[in-house]
């Protein structure tokens, strides 16, 4: 992954609240990325951005809202990290309920870890990475080798 990184933000909504803190504290960090959200944390994160750069007359960062996550945005991002177009994923997900579309959300974070994606689920862990050196720079994530998976007989 280069330095400008594609972010995925995604936050159910019970942590919606704390997903668009956190993107109003770090926006300076944020802006020269491009950001993947699904629908309504799209919203939210778009509107966030925008109060912040009004007041300073800065340019709004590339944000592309999918669906939302119930109706398919999770299997969309999953989809995308399958084909290497997510670098990074930030993952507010929410402990404490149920979702109609938590088989999605497992996917979800299952696809992440295959392909070795960094993912946060919750604030403090967001922070570390945005934080780290390598939020800023070149990175290669080390895949593993599916070749004899793929090879297998059948
Ligand atoms: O449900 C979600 C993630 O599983 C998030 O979807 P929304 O951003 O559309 O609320």
């Amino acid at each position: 992954m280069n330095k400008r990184k594609t972010i995925a933000l995604v936050a159910h909504d019970n942590r919606k609240v704390d997903l668009v803190e956190w993107v109003q504290y770090n926006w300076k960090k944020l802006k020269g990325h491009k950001l993947i959200c699904t629908g309504t944390t799209g919203k939210l994160v778009s509107e966030a951005f925008e109060k912040k750069v009004k007041a300073t007359e800065d340019i709004i960062p590339e944000i592309i809202r999918l669906k939302s996550g119930p109706l398919g945005g999770d299997q969309q991002l999953g989809s995308m990290i399958a084909t290497g177009e997510i670098d990074i994923m930030i993952f507010l997900w929410d402990p404490m309920e149920p979702q109609p579309h938590d088989v999605d959300v497992k996917a979800l974070e299952r696809i992440a870890v295959l392909y070795n994606i960094p993912m946060a689920s919750n604030r403090a862990t967001a922070d570390f990475m945005i934080s780290s050196e390598l939020f800023q720079a070149d990175y290669t994530p080390a895949l593993k080798d599916y070749a004899s998976y793929i090879n297998r007989k059948v």
